[in-house]
């Protein structure tokens, strides 16, 4: 666990929820934001999605890990409306949200990062921002008719665009194309514009991919703080030092189901979670169980016995 538990106030609140969860697929949250249940997701014959149950605490940072395929950015469409289950159902703060379309899952209060960014390049920074604040909470129909409130608003979303931009060290790129930036900053500005809609739920999608040394840490703490402001993360993460760091609760998939959940220690020390990562690589290419555990942290030892071995 980070040392930091003791400090921050956000941590100290989550952990101490989540600290009689049992470790188990599927386990009971003293205060859920998400509840899904039964989502199936079938690409022809490959079953990629299929959760029977999870809960995801309010306030908490939540990773959802698993190897390559295992249907994390998958599971991540289906929730956000960017794609459509065959089954299944959930919701979001007590109100359904299957079948309703990404901006209106915004609007609800959950909004995702992608795992390559999606900031428009040829739009500048500033521009990308208040794009991200379009269909606020609040917005209607009849103030879009009334130019003195539609102004009003267009100047409170340029604020709050300006804030967010200090407030992740690009407002120096205010007037750059989204283009010039690098993968790093581009990650900051998709973070940056996902908070425009004030959302209660940020799903990041492997927010450290692409992201040079120097600006990982200033992007752990960006995560960190969202929790600092009651805010729910969720994200899927390869990168296993960042999940040991920044998480509460980790959740594991392994071909399409939740197979383990747990605190970062417990779940990466399961047998389970273990095997998934190294049977995800008996695909017919040769894997090195020290390169695995390498990529994923997860211990290259697999347990003494009935334990897969990566031959
Ligand atoms: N649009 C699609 N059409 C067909 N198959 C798909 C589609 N999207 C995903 N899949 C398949 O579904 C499975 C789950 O993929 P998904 O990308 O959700 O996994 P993941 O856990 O996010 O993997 P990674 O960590 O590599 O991003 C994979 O076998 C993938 O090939």
């Amino acid at each position: 666990m980070a040392d930091d538990a003791s400090v921050l106030p956000g941590v100290a609140r989550a952990r101490e929820a989540l600290k009689d969860v049992p470790h188990e697929p599927g386990a009971k949250k003293p205060d859920p934001i998400l509840v899904a249940d039964k989502v199936i997701r079938r690409f022809g014959g490959l079953t990629a999605v299929q959760v029977d149950h999870i809960e995801i605490q309010r306030g908490a940072i939540t990773a959802l890990i698993g190897p390559n395929g295992a249907g994390k950015t998958t599971f991540f469409n289906l929730l956000t409306g960017f794609d459509k289950p065959n089954e299944g159902n959930w919701n979001f703060n007590g109100k359904p949200l299957a079948g309703v379309p990404p901006h209106k899952v915004a609007r609800q209060g959950m909004v995702r990062t992608f795992q390559l960014t999606k900031a428009l390049s040829r739009l500048s920074v500033i521009d990308n921002m208040r794009l991200g604040g379009t269909g606020q909470k609040g917005e209607s129909f009849w103030t879009s008719l009334i130019p003195a409130l539609w102004k009003q608003q267009e100047q409170e979303i340029t604020e709050r665009a300006d804030e967010l931009l200090a407030r992740f060290k690009l407002d120096a790129k205010r007037e750059d194309f989204a283009g010039s930036l690098s993968g790093g900053q581009r990650k900051l500005l998709e973070m940056a514009r996902a908070l425009m809609v004030q959302p209660d739920m940020v799903m990041l999608d492997e927010p450290m991919a692409g992201v040079n040394p120097a600006l990982t840490q200033s992007l752990l703490g960006h995560v960190k703080s969202l929790r600092e402001d009651g805010m729910t993360v969720l994200f899927v993460e390869h990168d296993m030092d960042m999940v040991r760091d920044i998480s509460d609760w980790v959740i594991v998939m392994g071909q399409g189901e939740v197979i383990a959940e747990g605190t970062p220690d417990t779940v990466m020390a399961d047998p389970r979670v273990i095997d998934a990562y190294l049977g995800a690589h008996h695909d017919g290419t040769a894997h090195d169980p020290a390169e695995v555990a390498a990529e994923t942290g997860v211990p290259a030892t697999p347990p003494a016995e009935g334990g897969k071995t990566d031959e």
